[in-house]
């Protein structure tokens, strides 16, 4: 029998040979949870295998010694050749192979095509009629065109009934006038608008005879398909620099009365006929399609994120050794103290939590567009409650265990050498794009309270909201749990939601008895309502970690996933444990309890500490950084990362000559005086 750890390899640093050494599970068996079958996690190592077999691939540079349009350039580059190859390296069918490509190739800064794949392809499968994929679709699958979703406005993002682009029909030419009659009007944000896209869907609000009917999407040609100008009545540009996504052209796009014809409108499922009769489609919220699919997806890009920083940051505690815990040894590995591993390992759990939730999002994700194909809508709601809340609760805890990476590597962490800050910068767009966080949390709530309400009414909920009329414990039996049983956990969870979700209802309902207009009343309950919405989403997120353990056959990998669990469950715990405590569910005893719980668990996940980051099979192309390198060489490859430092061509930099010499003379000239 083999490693079960399938990175060792011979002239690796022996400190983290020594740790794959001690995994109790085949970290390629782990990776087949990840990613959902063996078949999967088989076609990423294949997928980066050739890769790395084709030299033009491959980073020219370290990405941060890049210049923002050397960037750009560089993964405009990276699409082209991959055009060339694409057929021979992925399933083009397959979104997780594309986005392992992606990954792998080019990284998370961005690329030309990254909106094109991800909203603009979605937004035609999903809202344009036959003829009208006919036209844009297929040429937008085989790259004739490159398209983008342009709804973000400078003065509007999150309320979208205040878009200010209108998009007025002209009966008398059946034609569309789209105009951004305002600066704050203009499309402003949308990825790779700027520079790199002909077409876009542009989302803006339809006037009809005076009346608005509320934003509806709209097929924009920006640029001429030959030479790449951009077209009469449309301005379009960069929007500059941001905190990350710097290879990506986020763009702005102001239009003066441009005429598109009425079937540019995509019209699946809303029609405007010739003469103007507007035909309103099966659920008012169809129209919002390609943002519910990117928000299903954010689940498993977070998981990953978290993921890349904690291989980074686990990899690198294994080699970096500091300090001592007995005097007469050697200095230990940073990994050794509790605070570092208190600090990286509830992090891998929520990674692993993150990625088994999404797979149950992407699957009921799946069922809602299929329905909606045929005009059912009814779990849309529940799609869209769900995909609110994980996509809030989701980015806002990666941003915290990305940090938490970051601060766990010292010094090397904060240099861009470790690119976790580069990873971090990315992720935390996924708290404001597709939905800002709070706004989110309180689209859940809304369907939490009608849940509540329900059940005060003596109706009968089901589904995600189930536990809401299901009996209840007044006090937690936590401390009395057969091990490896974690339903008195979820019970407590489920606890903790319904109290929350029930005290956020009754100060509603008392404020609207007492007279208060419902927006003011919500408005005043917004912080309670958005602690429903977090807590309801936490336990989601345990509940579905806890149905893998549950079905994994695999007895070495249920094991380790259920040492990863039971860190979930008593870390999380202890982090919304006030709640229970107000009402007494929990007392001060069972506090302790858990606290020893998680300590434990500590001890336990410790050895196979790098393995559980391992099964992530992130090759080192892919993360793209020094400290996180598989074999563990971090230092003598420090200084060689620091050679391409551009300050360093020259001993002597102009700048002394001009400017620090002038200094240092004048201040030598004064002190002789
Ligand atoms: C060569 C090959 C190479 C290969 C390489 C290939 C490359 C490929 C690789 C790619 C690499 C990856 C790169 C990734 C890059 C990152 C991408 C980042 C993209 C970021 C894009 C964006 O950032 S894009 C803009 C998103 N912008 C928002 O996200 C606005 C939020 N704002 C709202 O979304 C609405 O404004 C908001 C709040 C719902 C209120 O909408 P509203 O006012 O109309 O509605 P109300 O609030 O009044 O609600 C009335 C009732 O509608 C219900 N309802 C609402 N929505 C519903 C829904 N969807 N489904 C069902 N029901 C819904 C609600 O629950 C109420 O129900 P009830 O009445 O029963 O309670
Ligand atoms: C990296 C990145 C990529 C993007 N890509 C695209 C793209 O491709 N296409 C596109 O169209 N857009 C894109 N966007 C824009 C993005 O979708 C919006 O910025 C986002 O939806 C937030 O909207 P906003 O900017 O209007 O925030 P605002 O709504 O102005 O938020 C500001 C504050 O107001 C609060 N707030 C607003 N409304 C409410 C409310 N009703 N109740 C309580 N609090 C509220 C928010 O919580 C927040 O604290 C992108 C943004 C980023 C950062």
């Amino acid at each position: 029998m083999g490693n079960l750890n399938k990175e060792i390899r011979d002239g690796d640093h022996p400190d983290i040979t020594e740790e794959r050494l001690k995994s109790t599970f085949d970290t390629h068996k782990m990776a087949a949870q990840i990613y959902n079958s063996q078949r999967a996690a088989d076609r990423r190592n294949e997928i980066t295998s050739a890769v790395l077999k084709i030299p033009e691939l491959q980073d020219i540079k370290p990405l941060p010694f890049l210049s923002r349009e050397e960037k750009v350039e560089e993964a405009a580059r990276k699409i082209g050749i991959l055009s060339e190859h694409l057929y021979d390296l992925v399933n083009v069918n397959d979104g997780a192979e594309l986005y392992h490509l992606n990954n792998v190739v080019i990284g998370g800064e961005g690329n030309p095509l990254a909106l094109h794949g991800v909203m603009f392809i979605p937004v035609l499968q999903a809202q344009a009629t036959d003829e009208q994929k006919k036209k844009w679709l297929y040429r937008a699958m085989k790259r004739e065109i490159i398209g983008t979703y342009a709804q973000t406005e400078m003065g509007h993002g999150s309320n979208l009934r205040k878009l200010e682009t209108t998009a007025t029909y002209d009966k008398a030419t059946e034609e569309f006038v789209l105009n951004s009659p305002t600066t704050t009007s203009m499309k402003w944000w949308p990825g790779n608008l700027g520079k790199s896209t002909n077409y876009a869907v542009v989302v803006a609000t339809l006037i009809i005879n005076e009346k608005d009917y509320g934003p509806h999407s709209f097929m924009v040609q920006l640029r001429d398909e030959n030479t790449h100008k951009p077209l009469p009545n449309i301005e379009v540009g960069d929007i500059g620099p941001k905190m990350a996504y710097n290879a990506t052209d986020n763009g702005f796009l102001k239009l003066n009365h441009l005429r598109i014809p009425r079937t540019n409108m995509l019209m699946k499922h809303v029609k405007v006929e010739k003469d103007g009769t507007y035909i309103k489609p099966p659920h008012a919220k169809m129209s919002y399609s390609a943002m519910v699919h990117v928000r299903a997806h954010m689940n498993n890009t977070m998981a990953y994120f978290l993921a890349s920083s904690l291989t980074i940051a686990v990899r690198y505690s294994s080699i970096r050794r500091q300090g001592h815990i007995n005097p007469k040894e050697p200095e230990v590995k940073v990994l050794e103290y509790q605070t570092q591993q208190h600090r990286l390992f509830p992090h891998i759990a929520r990674a692993y939590a993150f990625s088994f939730a999404g797979a149950e999002t992407v699957r009921l994700y799946e069922k809602v567009k299929k329905d909606m194909e045929s005009g059912e809508t009814e779990l849309m709601a529940d799609l869209h409650a769900l995909t609110s809340g994980l996509k809030s609760v989701v980015t806002y805890l990666t941003m915290q265990g990305i940090e938490q990476a970051r601060q766990s590597c010292g010094g090397h962490g904060y240099s861009m050498a470790s690119y976790i800050s580069e990873i971090y910068g990315i992720a935390i767009g996924g708290c404001t794009y597709e939905g800002e966080n709070m706004v989110m949390l309180l689209q859940l709530a809304r369907y939490l309270m009608k849940a509540a309400k329900a059940v005060k009414e003596g109706k009968k909920v089901e589904g995600l909201v189930g536990y809401l009329s299901a009996p209840d414990n007044r006090h937690s039996l936590i401390d009395r749990t057969p091990e490896k049983s974690y339903d008195t956990y979820l019970k407590t969870f489920e606890h903790i939601a319904r109290q929350q979700i029930f005290r956020a209802f009754d100060k509603l309902e008392k404020m609207l008895t007492s007279g208060l207009p419902h927006s003011e009343a919500w408005n005043k309950c917004s912080v309670e309502l958005t602690r429903a919405s977090r807590l309801h989403t936490r336990l989601f997120i345990a509940q579905a970690f806890a149905r893998r353990v549950h079905d994994v056959v695999d007895f070495h990998i249920k094991e380790a996933l259920d040492d990863l669990l039971h860190l979930h469950l008593n870390y999380e715990l202890l982090d919304v444990a006030s709640y229970a405590l107000e009402d007494g569910h929990l007392c001060g005893e069972q506090m302790n309890f858990i606290r020893s719980e998680l300590y434990r668990s500590l001890g336990k996940i410790r050895p196979n500490a790098v393995s559980y980051v391992d099964a992530w099979e992130l090759s080192d192309m892919e993360l793209r950084s020094v400290l996180g390198r598989r074999d563990g060489h971090v230092y003598e490859n420090l200084y060689k990362w620091a050679q391409n430092s551009s300050l360093n061509r020259t001993d002597v930099l102009p700048v002394f000559e001009k400017y620090l010499k002038p200094l240092m003379m004048s201040a030598r000239k004064n002190s002789k005086l």
